[in-house]
């Protein structure tokens, strides 16, 4: 029969109103647990009212699955949530933090470390749109991106998520957020969450607050800063997601000053809700409210509490949603948890849902299937990666500029553990959680970019790790050589020493040592390379490129100049570290906006 809160012409507001008032508190708790979709099913989900499902990293329903198979799945779930006594469709979560980087196929962009150095807000935007066609292909509504960290120490195993050390190139970067989720109208009030369509996917600005900032670089560890470093430094990338529209904010796993941000009631409710008038939700980390204690989960019952009163209103949970949902409902009855603030959570995961659309399509099909890896998106990932590319020496006299090289040398050597390996040059948060080397999706390395730009005639040679005699007696014009780090995510990333392998190393001494050379740096951060400089005639910052490797070899051959700047410090050694750009001790190998130029 005729309920208000289905009626799609009704005011949200109205149709929030008359839905709550419905809701008893098992379907208010169901709408706070999002669990992973490992512990999901159509039953469960009807019978435990869940509100939402994830794939965490790396967590797909087939190797290799199609879009079909994704929607498929999605479709499952969401039938057993619209079986419910009132219906309310659950929303599915994905990371994809570059490209939906989760699925086989997809167009995987550069790292948001890349991005930054390409200055190019507009681009980033497009990206963001591309991602969205690409994840709603899959039947998914929403992502867990973008990560607006600013990175500040590149030892964070996590700073390739991360845009620049500058908080301002993060600020403009938010641009990705209309691109994800559609251009707020004009006329709407800041910090309302905006999702325009089918065609687009709900955000999440992540991670709350001062996730780059710890201590050493340590992951999920301490920023010990002032409140004005805090506000001045990480805080400003907020402010524009949240009048951009943003749907979520996702919590740092992070501590600031040794208080544990998922506890942080000051500044999730005080200031993010109450000053800034953020109108989405927020959502906790994996086990987020389970790490607020140590050992981890040792106190559930208070994290709970904590968590939720902090105002946290969605609980990535993502296994254990029983003792979760058995844990809260009595800390509600027993008033530990106030009503008022259940309430408060489930308008806001209801104020997203319904701005979405997604009570009236709350089903997938198959129709936008065709953007997976669309040949558009690639091309405009290719743009990304040429403009991400950042030129640091370019021959070892400035009057012989080795680059751009020609494409008609009679003979070229190519090298190094990355020039053949799509998983090493996407890095983490690919396929896998942690990322893979290997051919582990599809597009184009950096060996077959090279092969496909020069001239016809011109022998390529590829050897991933030569011998010097081998490089000085074949009478090769040139060497191009592709290491870097190997791909990693969150803890596994941090890094005292920031060395790259080994490895990596012998090969450019075994190459740059006995012909003239341009290395091509794969990493998700600055690496130790001072020591090697002399050796080597021209250095390129590739980053993680992602799939599109064609977009290095358009610019190592000219067809595109180089025009990208640092987005952050190139230290000497590790022991300046912490050290970003406007610090009153600042001496970098290259400093912050650098990037030498060449013409097209
Ligand atoms: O994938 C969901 C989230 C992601 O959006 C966050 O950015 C990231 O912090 C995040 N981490 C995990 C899983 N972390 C984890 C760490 C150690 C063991 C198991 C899981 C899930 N997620």
């Amino acid at each position: 029969e005729y309920m208000k809160y289905k009626d799609p012409k009704l005011a949200i507001n109205v149709r929030i109103k008359d839905l709550m008032s419905r809701m008893t508190l098992e379907e208010k708790i169901g709408q706070m647990v999002q669990i992973d979709r490992t512990k999901a099913s159509n039953k469960v989900l009807k019978k435990y009212l869940i509100g939402s499902v994830l794939s965490g990293g790396g967590s797909v329903p087939a190797k290799r699955a199609s879009a079909e198979t994704w929607v498929d799945m999605v479709n499952d779930f969401q039938k057993g949530s619209l079986s419910t006594r009132l219906g309310i469709p659950m929303i599915y979560g994905i990371d994809a933090v570059h490209g939906h980087n989760n699925v086989y196929g997809a167009t995987v962009f550069p790292h948001n470390v890349g991005l930054g150095c390409t200055r190019d807000p507009a681009l980033v935007k497009k990206i963001g749109a591309a991602t969205a066609l690409e994840v709603r292909a899959t039947g998914i509504p929403y992502v867990f991106a973008p990560c607006i960290a600013v990175c500040r120490d590149p030892r964070w195993g996590r700073c390739f998520e991360s845009y620049s050390e500058d908080h301002t190139i993060v600020q403009a970067m938010t641009e990705i957020i209309p691109g994800l989720q559609g251009d707020i109208p004009a006329n709407s009030r800041k910090g309302v969450p905006f999702v325009g369509g089918k065609q687009k996917v709900a955000a999440c600005a992540k991670h709350y607050l001062g996730d780059g900032g710890t201590n050493k670089g340590i992951n999920e560890n301490n920023t010990i800063i002032s409140a004005n470093g805090l506000f001045s430094i990480h805080m400003p990338a907020y402010y524009n997601s949240v009048i951009k529209g943003v749907a979520t904010v996702m919590i740092s796993y992070s501590s600031w000053n040794g208080v544990k941000m998922h506890s942080n009631r000051q500044l999730i409710t005080g200031f993010l809700k109450n000053r800034l008038k953020f109108r989405g939700f927020v959502i906790s980390d994996w086990q987020g409210i389970d790490r607020m204690t140590t050992p981890e989960h040792a106190n559930y019952t208070w994290s709970i509490i904590t968590g939720v009163n902090a105002g946290i209103d969605m609980i990535m949970v993502p296994y254990n949603y029983t003792e979760f949902i058995d844990g809260i409902i009595p800390l509600v009855k027993g008033k530990f948890i106030s009503m008022t603030r259940i309430d408060d959570a489930v308008r806001r995961i209801l104020r997203v849902k319904f701005g979405m659309g997604l009570f009236e399509n709350p089903l997938a099909d198959y129709s936008m299937a065709k953007y997976l890896g669309k040949k558009e998106h690639r091309e405009l990932a290719r743009e990304a990666v040429r403009k991400s590319l950042v030129l640091l020496k370019n021959g070892k006299y400035a009057d012989k500029p080795l680059l751009p090289l020609s494409k008609k040398a009679p003979k070229i050597l190519v090298v190094g553990s990355h020039a053949d390996n799509i998983g090493n040059q996407c890095g983490g948060w690919t396929i896998v959680w942690q990322g893979k080397s290997g051919n582990i999706t599809t597009g184009t390395t950096i060996l077959s970019a090279i092969k496909k730009t020069v001239a016809p005639e011109t022998k390529v040679v590829y050897r991933e790790n030569p011998d010097a005699k081998f490089v000085k007696n074949n009478k090769f014009s040139y060497a191009i050589v592709v290491v870097g780090e190997p791909p990693y995510a969150e803890t596994f990333g941090d890094s005292l020493s920031l060395t790259i392998p080994e490895t990596g190393i012998n090969t450019i001494k075994n190459v740059c040592g006995a012909i003239k050379c341009v290395v091509v740096l794969i990493s998700g951060r600055p690496v130790v390379i001072e020591p090697y400089i002399s050796q080597i005639d021209a250095l390129v910052a590739a980053w993680l490129p992602g799939s599109e490797g064609q977009g290095v070899a358009d610019v190592l051959f000219g067809d595109y100049g180089f025009t990208g700047k640092l987005a952050r410090t190139w230290f000497k050694n590790v022991d300046q570290l912490p050290m970003n750009v406007g610090d009153s001790h600042y001496d970098p190998l290259f400093p912050f906006g650098f990037g030498l130029t060449t013409k097209p």
